[in-house]
């Protein structure tokens, strides 16, 4: 028999905090063993669980502090949260170069509908003259583009680049405030509605023809498949892994 996985979660008392503690005690090879949010001493926690994975769903200020409290813990991590910028990335790549063995997998998505709809995005992009992207979600959320938009957007604007494609085609003139947010000259625009979860749509448009990749999570027990695998494969990945897609045979 293998041996149980010992997960703590930081942000258990939040909307995904909550589902993934529901989905960890559900699972017959995951053990739960510590639920810790901000009014805890995370590190005092994190000591005291002796975690084999520590699972982190807070908020973009407090996401990158928790991650190398975590490691200092002697944990591999996983994470959620959005705000990872390339300083960010940086820094913790610094910090696992020290760290032999240890793992950390972060993913602006894990619902699979969403890693899939990257993909193909960033896939399909070579072949056609205009890009965009909308992303959807509820109205409690906190950043603005989400950072799966953000990853949907760098990945088509990487395959643009390569295949030697120059901006897509905009006659809007300056003073104009209506066209999103430029993410690596690729459109990006935000709704936030009460009722929705999260969702993306990407836009690609040629003369005569648009292909539209849309993918919607109802309901945030679709990102726990995802999470899961996660938390079962990152001990296994040393390093930084930026993105579901890599454990899940992708690429
Ligand atoms: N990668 C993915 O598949 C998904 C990512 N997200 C991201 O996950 C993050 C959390 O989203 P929600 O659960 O909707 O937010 P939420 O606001 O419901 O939960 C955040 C929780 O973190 C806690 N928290 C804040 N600072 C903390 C700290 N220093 N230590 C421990 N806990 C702390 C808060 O008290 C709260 O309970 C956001 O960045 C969101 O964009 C959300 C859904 C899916
Ligand atoms: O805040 C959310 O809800 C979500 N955040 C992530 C993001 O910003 O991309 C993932 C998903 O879209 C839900």
């Amino acid at each position: 028999m293998t041996d149980v996985i010992k997960v703590a979660v930081l942000g258990a008392a939040g909307r995904m905090g909550t589902t993934v503690c529901a989905a960890v005690e559900a699972a017959p090879d995951l053990a739960l063993v510590a639920r810790v949010d901000a009014t805890d001493d995370v590190a005092a926690a994190l000591r005291d669980a002796s975690a084999d994975v520590v699972v982190d769903f807070t908020v973009p200020s407090a996401t990158e502090a928790n991650v190398h409290t975590a490691l200092a813990a002697g944990a591999h991590v996983v994470v959620g949260t959005t705000g990872w910028t390339p300083e960010r990335l940086e820094r913790l790549e610094e910090a696992l170069a020290a760290l032999p063995g240890r793992g950390v997998l972060i993913a602006p998505n894990f619902g699979l509908s969403a890693v899939l709809a990257m993909t193909l995005a960033a896939k399909a992009a070579r072949f056609f003259e205009s890009a965009e992207v909308i992303e959807l979600h509820h109205p409690d959320k906190v950043d603005a583009p989400s950072g799966t938009a953000r990853h949907t957007a760098a990945a088509i604007a990487a395959a643009r680049g390569a295949a030697g494609l120059g901006p897509s085609p905009d006659a809007t003139e300056s003073g104009f405030d209506a066209r999103g947010a430029d993410v690596d000259g690729v459109r990006v625009h935000a709704v936030r509605l009460r009722g929705l979860v999260a969702h993306e749509e990407v836009l690609l448009g040629n003369p005569g023809e648009q292909l539209v990749i849309r993918q919607d999570s109802f309901d945030r027990t679709s990102f726990m498949p995802g999470v899961l695998l996660a938390v079962r494969k990152v001990g296994g990945r040393p390093g930084l892994t930026v993105g579901l897609e890599h454990v899940m045979d992708l690429d």
